[in-house]
C-alpha cells in the first residue's frame, strides 16, 4: 500500500493520488476475488472452461462463500504481508530507490488494474491477486501507513464504489452490481497510474516520509478528558482492531450471503469508514470522566454486543448501521489512549481469522419454533463468534482495569460521562492529582484592577491564620524574587509588546508555581494567591484577543497544570473600580486600558465562573469591605479539607515555614520579610514584640526577620546588640520550632515594591537621598487598629514582629521629628492605609551610579558596583513614584559611623543616590537583586517621567 505521512508533506499529491487508488484497489480487488473466485470454485478457474463458468455465474448471481474466502484469504495474506516487512527495510533506501520502487510498483498495479477491470477471468483475477498482494505488501513495508489516518484515503475509493455499485445495482439489478466492480478497478487503476506518474516526476529528496501524524496522542484534546495512562499491556487494543478488521473483511461475505449486491457491500464498507473516522476522531475525548482504559474496556464490550447483534439479524439496513457502530466503538476504544501500539497485528488477524471462520461455511437454518426460520450465512457465524470473545474479553477487562476511583459498574458509567474536575482535566492531562495539590489548599483571588483583592487578601489571611491555619498570601505577577524583575520589566519601563506581555506573566506564573506555590501546597499551607491563570485568559485572552486556547495552554504549561482548589472572583462595575483606583492613585498600563478592555475582562472572569460553578465563588465587590471579607470567609471555610493541618493540632505536615525557616535552604522567595506577617496574633506588631514570647513567634519568615532585622541593625550600627536583640535570640533558641513558625499568616513579599531593606534613619535617609515610597504592607490590615498604627507610629508601621521592638519604636519617634523635607510629604500620607514610609538604607562608597555621561542631566540606569564593598548606589527618586518600604529604622547615630563614609555618595545624592549598607553575604545578594531591580525601575521611570516632560514641553513650549 502505497501511503504518506501527510498531505504537508513534500511530493504529497503523487503519494495521496496513489495511496487513495491503492485502497480502492484493496476494496475492489477483495471484492472481486470474493466475487470471481466464490462464483466459479477454486477448480474451475483453473480449467480451461473457467470464463465461460464464471461468465455465467455472475450473470446468474451465483456465488460459492467457501471458495470465495479462501481466495479472499490468499489475497489478503499477500497484501498484508508487507505491513510485517520492518519499516527500515525500505525506509532507510536513498530517496531515489524509494522514488523508483514507488512509482515502478504504482505502474505495475494500474496496469493489473486496468486489465482486470477490462478483461474479468477467474484465473486472470488469481493472477493479479498474487501480483497485486506482493506488490501492495512491498509497497505497505516502504511506508507502512501507521502513521496516516487511513479513512481520509480509503474514503474516496469507498465512497466511489457505493456510488457507482449502488448505480449499477439500480440499473441492472443485484448481479450488475458485479460489474460496478470492474468500473471501479478501472478507476483506481488509472489513479494509480497518474499518481505513479506524478512521483516520477517529484524530486527524490521530497518524498521522505516524515513524522506520524496519528501515531500521537492529541496533547489539545487530551486536556479534557482524564489523563492518558501509559498500557503495559494493549490487549484490549489489540482485541479492538482485531474487531475492525473482521468487520470489514466480513464485509463482503455478508453482501454475498444475503445477496445484497455489491451496493450493499460497498455501503457496509463506507459506513464502517465513517463510523471508524469520527470514533478515531473522539476517542481522546469521549466519556471524559472515565480512565482511559476503562473506555477501551467499555467499546471492546459493547462492540462485542453489537457484533453478536450484528450476526443475528438479516436485514441489509441493520447490518450497515451496526458494522459502522462496531467501527466507531472500535476508533473510541482504540483513541482513547496514546496510540503507541501497533494496529497492525490486531487488524490483521481480525480479519485473518474472521476469513477463516467464515471460509469453515459454518452458516445454516435454525429453527425457531414459527416461520421463517432463523438462517445463519457462514458470514453470520463469524460475526456471532467474534462477537463472543469480544464480549467475554471485555468483561475481563472490566475486572483488569480500575474504574476512576469510582465503585459500581453503573456508577463508573454515569460519572464517565460527566467531564472531570478542572483540575483534573489541566495541563494536557496532567491535572491536578492528589499529589500535585500537596497537602494543602489552594485559592486564588481574582477581578479586575480595583475590585478589591489585595484588600481582601489581606484581611482573609489574617482571618484563617486565627482560625489556626498556615496561610501563605502571594500574588502575581511578583510573588517571587524573579517574579518582582518580571513585574518591574512589565510595569515599570515602556509597556511590552502583547505577546511579550503574555510570555511574561506566563514566566513569572511558573516561576511563582514551582518556587513558591507548589513547595507551600507540599507544606500543607493555604495558599492565597492574588490573580492566577484566570487573570491571564481575562487580560490576555480576551483583553488582547488573543487565542484563548493558546494562552490557557501557555498557563498549563508554565504551572504544570495546577489549577486552584478554588477561584473567587470579586465582581465589580470597571467604573466603580477605577474611581478606587483614583482614589488609590496607584496604577499600571493595564489599568489605564479603555472601559471596553475592562469590560471584556469583567466579562471573562464571568463566564469562566460560569463554566464550572464547583470551583468558582463569584461575588459582588461593589459592598462594603466587611461584608465581602465575611462572604469571602465564608466560601473559603465551606470547602477547606477537614484534613488540611492546623498549626496548633497539626502533627502530620510540618508547619508551613518550617522549611522557610533557613532562607537559602528552601525553594526561592523573596524572604524578606514583611512587617505585619504576626498579625492576626499580634494586633499591634509595634507593641510587645519583643516582650511577648508570642509575638516572637513569628510565622514562616519572621525568624528570618529577626534574623534579618539583628543582623541589619549590628551591621548598621556597628555596635553589640542590644538587649532586645539578644531577648529575641534567646527566645528563638528556645522555642518550640512549631512556635517558631507560627503566627498569622506568611505574606510573601512580593515585589520590588515589598523590598524592605534594613534600618536607617530619616536623617540619615536625608542625607543620602533615599527614597520614601509608597507602602504596599499586606500586613497592615491585620493590625488590631491598622489606622490607629499607622497614624500614631508612622514611621515604626512597618516594623517586623518581634525585631523593631522598643529601640525601633524609640527612634521612629525620632525620625517623626526629623522629617525631612520631602519626607514630610511621606508624612502627609501616612494617615493613609498605604502609607510611605520607606527609605533605602544606605552605606558604602564604592559602587556609584555614572550619570556623567548624561549631557540632559537626567539619570540613568547605567550602574557600577564593587561588589567587595557590598554597597549599591541607589537613584533618589520621586517620592510619588517610590514603591519601598523599610521594616524599621536603625539608630542614626550609629548609621552615621558607617554612613560616614557616605557622604560622598550622598553628596552624589544631591546626586539622587542612596547607598546601601553592608550586610552579610546572604542578605547582600538577596537584597542586591531587589536593590537592583529597584534601581533599574526607578531610572526607568525617571526616563519616562523625563520623556512625558520633554514631550510635554514640545508639545505645549509655554507650559515649560
Ligand atoms: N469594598 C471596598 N469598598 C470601597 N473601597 C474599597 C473596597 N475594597 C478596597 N477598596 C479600596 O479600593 C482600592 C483598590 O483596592 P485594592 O488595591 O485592594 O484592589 P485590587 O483589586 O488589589 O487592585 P489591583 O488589581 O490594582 O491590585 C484601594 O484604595 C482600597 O482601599
Ligand atoms: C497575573 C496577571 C496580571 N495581569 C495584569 C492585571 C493587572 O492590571 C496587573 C497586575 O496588577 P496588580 O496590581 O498586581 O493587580 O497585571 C495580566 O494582565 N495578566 C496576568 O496574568
Amino acid at each position: 500500500m502505497l501511503t504518506t505521512t501527510g498531505h504537508r508533506l513534500p511530493g504529497a499529491p503523487g503519494r495521496l493520488v496513489t495511496e487513495t487508488a491503492a485502497w480502492g484497489a484493496l476494496i475492489v480487488l477483495v471484492a472481486i476475488s470474493y466475487v470471481v473466485a466464490g462464483t466459479s470454485g477454486l477448480v474451475a478457474t483453473v480449467g480451461g472452461r473457467a470464463y465461460t463458468a464464471m461468465g455465467e455465474s455472475l450473470s446468474a448471481g451465483g456465488f460459492d462463500n467457501q471458495m470465495g474466502s479462501l481466495s479472499l484469504l490468499i489475497v489478503f495474506a499477500l497484501s498484508c504481508a508487507g505491513l510485517f516487512i520492518p519499516a527500515k527495510v525500505f525506509a532507510s533506501r536513498p530517496p531515489a530507490v524509494r522514488k523508483t520502487a514507488l512509482s515502478i510498483s504504482a505502474i505495475v498495479e494500474a496496469a493489473l488494474l486496468v486489465v482486470l477491470s477490462l478483461a474479468p477471468s477467474a484465473w486472470l483475477t488469481w493472477v493479479a491477486a498474487l501480483f497485486l498482494g506482493a506488490v501492495v505488501g512491498l509497497l505497505m513495508s516502504i511506508n507502512p501507513f501507521r502513521h496516516e489516518k487511513p479513512w481520509r484515503r480509503v474514503g474516496i475509493p469507498a465512497a466511489v464504489l457505493v456510488f457507482v455499485s449502488c448505480a449499477f445495482q439500480i440499473l441492472g439489478g443485484s448481479a450488475a452490481g458485479t460489474q460496478a466492480l470492474g468500473w471501479v478497478s478501472l478507476l483506481v487503476g488509472i489513479g494509480m497510474a497518474a499518481g505513479s506518474v506524478i512521483i516520477f516526476l517529484t524530486p527524490e529528496r521530497a518524498l521522505h516520509a516524515e513524522s506520524a501524524t496519528t501515531g500521537q496522542f492529541p496533547e489539545l484534546k487530551a486536556r479534557v478528558a482524564r489523563p492518558a495512562e501509559a498500557i503495559a499491556n494493549p490487549w484490549v487494543c489489540i482485541g479492538l482492531f482485531a474487531v475492525l478488521g473482521a468487520t470489514f473483511m466480513l464485509a463482503q461475505p455478508t453482501a454475498i450471503g444475503h445477496g445484497y449486491g455489491q451496493a450493499g457491500f460497498a455501503l457496509i464498507i463506507a459506513c464502517c469508514l465513517v463510523g471508524w473516522a469520527v470514533g478515531f476522531e473522539m476517542g481522546p475525548t469521549f466519556a471524559p470522566g472515565m480512565s482511559r482504559p476503562r473506555v477501551s474496556t467499555f467499546a471492546l464490550l459493547v462492540s462485542g454486543v453489537l457484533l453478536l447483534a450484528t450476526g443475528a439479524i438479516n436485514e441489509l439496513s441493520g447490518k450497515v448501521v451496526l458494522s459502522a457502530a462496531i467501527a466507531f466503538l472500535v476508533g473510541i476504544g482504540v483513541r482513547a489512549q496514546p496510540y503507541d501500539f501497533s494496529r497492525r497485528y490486531g487488524a490483521v488477524a481480525g480479519a485473518g481469522l474472521a476469513l477463516v471462520i467464515n471460509a469453515l461455511d459454518l452458516g445454516g437454518t435454525v429453527e425457531v419454533g414459527s416461520s421463517p426460520d432463523w438462517i445463519l450465512a457462514p458470514s453470520d457465524v463469524a460475526f456471532l463468534i467474534f462477537g463472543i470473545a469480544a464480549l467475554v474479553a471485555g468483561v475481563i477487562g472490566l475486572f483488569t482495569f480500575d474504574p476512576h476511583r469510582l465503585q459500581g459498574l453503573s456508577v463508573d458509567i454515569v460519572h464517565g460521562f460527566r467531564p472531570p474536575s478542572q483540575p483534573e482535566t489541566a495541563a494536557g492531562g496532567l491535572g491536578n492529582s492528589a499529589e500535585r495539590l500537596g497537602a494543602g489548599f489552594f485559592i486564588a483571588i481574582e477581578g479586575g484592577d480595583g475590585s478589591g483583592k489585595t484588600t481582601q487578601i489581606k484581611r482573609i489571611s489574617a482571618a484563617l491564620a486565627d482560625d489556626g491555619y498556615h496561610v501563605e498570601a502571594t500574588r502575581e505577577p511578583g510573588g517571587t524574587e524573579l517574579g518582582t524583575k518580571i513585574r518591574s520589566v512589565l510595569f515599570d519601563s515602556d509597556p511590552p509588546s502583547s505577546r511579550t506581555e503574555a510570555l511574561l506573566f506566563a514566566a513569572d506564573r511558573a516561576h511563582h508555581v514551582a518556587s513558591l506555590v507548589d513547595p507551600s501546597l507540599d507544606a500543607g499551607n493555604i495558599v492565597i494567591t492574588d490573580r492566577y491563570i484566570d487573570s491571564t485568559i481575562a487580560y490576555q485572552a480576551a483583553g488582547r484577543s488573543f487565542d484563548e486556547k493558546t494562552i490557557l495552554a501557555l498557563s498549563r504549561w508554565a504551572t504544570q497544570g495546577l489549577v486552584p482548589n478554588l477561584t473567587i472572583v470579586l465582581d465589580i462595575e470597571p467604573e466603580v473600580a477605577a474611581e478606587r483606583m483614583g482614589k488609590r492613585g496607584d496604577s499600571n498600563y493595564l489599568d489605564d486600558e479603555n472601559q471596553q478592555f475592562h469590560q471584556r475582562v469583567r466579562q471573562t472572569y464571568l463566564s469562566r465562573a460560569h463554566k464550572e460553578l464547583d470551583r468558582y465563588v463569584v461575588l459582588d465587590a461593589s459592598v462594603d469591605a466587611d461584608e465581602l471579607t465575611e462572604q469571602i470567609l465564608a466560601a473559603i471555610r465551606a470547602r477547606l479539607p477537614q484534613t488540611l493541618v492546623k498549626r496548633d493540632t497539626g502533627t502530620e505536615a510540618p508547619p508551613a515555614s518550617t522549611s522557610n525557616a533557613e532562607p537559602d535552604s528552601g525553594p526561592e522567595r523573596s524572604s524578606v520579610p514583611i512587617a505585619a506577617v504576626a498579625a492576626g496574633t499580634v494586633p499591634d506588631d509595634d507593641k510587645d514584640e519583643t516582650s511577648s514570647p508570642d509575638s516572637s513567634a513569628e510565622v514562616d519568615g519572621a525568624p528570618e526577620t529577626a534574623d534579618d532585622s539583628v543582623d541589619s541593625r549590628d551591621t548598621a550600627d556597628g555596635s553589640a546588640e542590644d538587649d532586645t536583640d539578644a531577648n529575641d535570640t534567646d527566645e528563638r533558641d528556645t522555642r518550640g520550632e512549631d512556635e517558631m513558625h507560627e503566627r498569622g499568616p506568611r505574606f510573601v513579599p512580593a515585589s520590588g515594591d515589598r523590598f524592605v531593606p534594613s534600618a536607617v534613619t530619616d536623617a540619615e535617609a536625608e542625607i543620602s537621598g533615599a527614597v520614601p515610597t509608597k507602602r504596599v504592607d499586606l500586613g497592615a490590615d491585620l493590625r488590631e487598629d491598622p489606622t490607629a498604627s499607622a497614624s500614631e507610629e508612622p514611621s515604626g508601621a512597618t516594623s517586623a514582629p518581634g525585631v523593631a521592638g522598643e529601640a525601633a519604636d524609640r527612634d521612629s519617634e525620632n525620625d517623626e521629628e526629623e522629617l525631612p523635607s520631602f519626607l514630610e510629604q511621606k508624612g502627609a500620607r501616612r494617615s493613609d492605609e498605604d502609607d510611605a514610609t520607606t527609605v533605602l538604607p544606605t552605606h558604602g562608597t564604592d559602587a556609584i551610579i555614572d550619570d556623567s555621561d548624561d549631557a540632559d542631566g537626567v539619570p540613568t540606569d547605567r550602574i557600577v558596583t564593587d561588589e567587595d564593598a557590598e554597597t549599591r548606589i541607589v537613584n533618589r527618586v520621586d517620592p510619588e513614584d517610590a514603591e519601598t518600604r523599610v521594616v524599621h529604622r536603625a539608630d542614626s547615630s550609629a548609621e552615621a559611623g558607617a554612613g560616614g563614609a557616605d557622604e560622598d555618595s550622598a553628596d552624589a545624592g544631591d546626586a539622587e543616590t542612596t547607598v546601601l549598607p553592608v550586610r552579610s553575604a546572604r542578605e547582600m545578594s538577596r537584597e542586591r537583586l531587589q536593590a537592583q531591580a529597584e534601581i533599574e525601575r526607578q531610572a526607568r521611570e525617571r526616563l519616562r517621567r523625563q520623556r512625558e516632560r520633554s514631550n510635554r514641553r514640545f508639545t505645549n513650549p509655554e507650559d515649560s
